[in-house]
């Protein structure tokens, strides 16, 4: 079941224009790998997903509902959630107090604190820090799982894995695929190519605010990709 739809769709900064006409169909329960080189889109793409970056043309369509006009907070309500990159936690509150922002969605559904705390059992035990104070890698459990209080159907995650320990990683992407066997759709931007295919049903390579090649964990080819990210020969 295809859950969003995004056609042909146009969008930047003020008078600059960062995606050139970009599609893409996500399902229910399936994931998603945006990757690309820095200024490729990937980030711009989540963010007009999000409505935190206005739809100048084509169409974003969620459950059969055109969203291109809709406010970010109007599209989290119904269900679309974004890990922003570098997790933005709020530094005066702690761990706990970041995790239950998450709810101001509205929305309620199976994500709990109790659940996040079964999903990362770290951060019920540091529930009473400032949530600055935490590993990086424990800051971006903190980011998911406030992520997760607003109980998503699709959630977007930007760059999870930039400066962390290729360990921490592996248990971020572990925690990403309980989420997804959960029935939550994922779109994770990666810088990590082999990383994001690794995680993917299906994946796209932006270049220039396009997409330039896309396929799936079977049909990945190394030279290929190598010529989409970079615009070489290949
Ligand atoms: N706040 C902004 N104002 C103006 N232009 C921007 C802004 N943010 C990004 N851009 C431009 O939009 C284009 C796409 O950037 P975007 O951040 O979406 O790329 P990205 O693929 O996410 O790269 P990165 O990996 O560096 O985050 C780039 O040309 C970038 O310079």
């Amino acid at each position: 079941m295809t859950l969003l739809e995004v056609e042909n769709i146009k969008s930047g900064y003020g008078p600059i224009t960062a995606l050139f006409g970009v599609s893409l169909s996500l399902s229910k329960g399936k994931t998603l790998a945006l990757i690309g080189a820095n200024g490729a889109g990937k980030t711009t793409l989540l963010r007009t997903l999000t409505g935190l970056n206005k739809v100048s043309d084509g169409s974003v369509t969620y459950e059969g509902q055109d969203i291109s006009s809709l406010s970010s907070h109007q599209i989290a309500s119904l269900g679309i959630t974004m890990v922003p990159e570098g997790r933005r936690l709020f530094p005066s509150l702690t761990v706990e107090e970041n995790i239950l922002m998450g709810r101001c969605s509205g929305r309620n559904g199976p994500w709990e604190l109790d659940k996040v705390y079964e999903l990362f059992p770290i951060l019920k035990e540091r529930r009473n820090h400032l949530g600055t104070m935490l590993s990086g890698g424990q800051q971006q459990m903190v980011a998911v799982g406030r992520a997760l209080m607003s109980n998503p159907q699709v959630l977007l995650c930007d760059e999870l894995s930039l400066g962390l320990a290729p360990i921490i990683v592996q248990d971020i992407y572990k925690t990403l695929q309980v989420v997804s066997d959960a029935g939550v759709s994922l779109i994770i931007v990666e810088q990590d190519i082999q990383q994001a295919i690794a995680n993917c049903d299906e994946f796209m390579c932006m270049r220039d605010g396009l997409i330039v090649l896309q396929g799936t964990k079977e049909t990945a080819n190394r030279a290929e990709i190598a010529h989409a990210y970079f615009g070489t020969d290949k």
